[in-house]
């Protein structure tokens, strides 16, 4: 009962993933089967989640098979439930069929997760475990969450002009450690009978080394530059940190190493956020100054990621959060959920083409004006989801043969 009512437009698994390359990061191969003559198939497992979740991914959704079919790729989607649309439906946030056909299939696609229906949940009945459940359960550790200044926005950003202008950086955020997953944890009551809660910052030195291997080869791709984020002045896992990567470091002699404190950080990307290339973080200190470098490419919505593991389908999602202030009014910017699809293409499946053709119709759509309420300014043209949705997908057909 429960796998029927989780499940829509179901097709079966016709291949398995072989896997990212652990020293690279490549994107997956994938033996296809089943698909028509000269097409290539892949399976995509949906998950739409709460809030503007649902909203952005039928959007994202209609880009990727539209970009695909005209590089010759075919999709077989499969949407399940997660977060509190799965709470309602079977009582916990990320049932066991959604975690397997997440793993069965090549990639997967997700919303958005939460809401204040669930706000008051015990914590492993809220709609956030699932999603860190299925992070760990996917072991995708490494998330890439790039912050770049579109020319078309640099007035949307709440910088000016001069300091907003080229931003262009990677936040390599490690996504399955640390104080989120650390124990002990727990709320307790002390000898004094007063209640205490507690966490646990926790970094093995393996997990530490491969989110460093990570970033290195991102920034090797990229201009060069590695800047690892800790708080070493005070936190031991953040002293080993800084020890595990510096002596990486010799391995990369062409990616210049530089160590930032947190709040020093935190301060730096808004006063010269051009002094970045790629960032390296630890989970907690990644998701927030991941959600900072999304305001000064102008919004929130417009940052796509992409969570990567050694072997097995990636997960891609936008950073933002299920915006209940604005669900259901067709307001949400769909750019980070669509950008995503196009880091499925390119990290997750290795379709670089059809990754192109979105990025390039999401630019289209910008230069024609079209902006949702987040990232309007005058002289553009206010448009909701669901229409800033057409204009990619009508972009995404007018374009010539895309270029790598
Ligand atoms: N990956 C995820 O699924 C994820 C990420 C962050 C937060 N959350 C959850 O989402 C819920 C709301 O959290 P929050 O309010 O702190 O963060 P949020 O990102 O949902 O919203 C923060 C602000 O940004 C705006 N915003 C976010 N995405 C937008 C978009 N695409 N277009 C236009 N505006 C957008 C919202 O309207 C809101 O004003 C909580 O339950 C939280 O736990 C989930
Ligand atoms: C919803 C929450 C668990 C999540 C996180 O903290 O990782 C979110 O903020 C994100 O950035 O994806
Ligand atoms: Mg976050």
């Amino acid at each position: 009962m429960a796998a029927a009512a989780l499940q829509t437009n179901i097709r079966p698994a016709t291949f398995r993933v072989r896997g990212l390359t652990k020293q690279s990061l490549a994107p997956c191969r994938v033996r296809c089967a089943a698909a028509s003559p000269g097409k290539k198939r892949y399976n995509i497992t949906l998950l739409p989640g709460d809030g503007i979740g649902p909203e952005v991914i039928s959007i994202a959704k209609n880009v990727l098979q539209q970009a695909g079919s005209l590089e010759g790729v075919e999709f077989s989607f499969r949407e399940m439930a997660i977060g509190g649309a799965a709470l309602d439906l079977v009582g916990v946030p990320l049932p066991e069929e959604t975690i397997s056909a997440a793993k069965e299939s090549d990639a997967v696609l997700l919303g958005a997760i939460g809401g204040y229906k669930w706000d008051n949940n015990e914590k492993h009945l809220r709609p956030e475990k699932g999603l860190l459940q299925l992070r760990a359960g996917l072991k995708v550790f490494a998330n890439l969450r790039p912050a770049t200044v579109l020319p078309q926005l640099v007035d949307a950003s709440t910088l000016k002009r001069e300091v907003a202008e080229g931003v262009d950086l990677m936040v390599v955020r490690e996504l399955t450690g640390g104080i989120y997953f650390g124990e002990p944890r727990g709320i307790k009551t002390n000898e004094n009978g007063e209640e205490v809660g507690f966490n646990t910052e926790v970094y093995a030195a393996h997990e530490i080394d491969r989110i460093a291997r990570v970033a290195f080869e991102t920034a090797r791709k990229r201009r060069g530059k590695l800047c690892s984020v800790d708080k070493a002045n005070v936190l031991d896992a953040s002293i080993l940190w800084r020890k595990r990567v510096t002596a990486l470091a010799s391995e990369y002699p062409d990616v210049e190493l530089s160590h930032m404190y947190v709040d020093n950080a935190a301060m730096q990307l808004v006063r010269d956020p051009k002094q970045f290339d790629t960032i390296v973080t630890n989970n907690i200190f990644g998701d927030i100054l991941s959600d900072e470098a999304s305001m000064i490419t102008g919004s929130i919505g417009m940052l796509p990621s992409a969570s990567l593991s050694d072997s097995g389908p990636g997960l891609f999602e936008p950073i933002h959060g299920s915006a209940p202030d604005i669900a259901g009014q067709d307001k949400a910017n769909p750019l980070a959920t669509i950008l995503s699809a196009a880091m499925l293409l390119k990290y997750g499946l290795g379709e670089e083409k059809a990754a192109k053709r979105i990025e390039d119709a999401v630019l289209a759509a910008l230069n024609k004006g079209f902006r949702t309420g987040d990232i309007y300014s005058a002289g553009t043209k206010l448009v909701g989801c669901k229409e800033m949705g057409e204009e990619v997908l009508k972009s995404v057909d007018s374009q010539v043969p895309a270029s790598v």
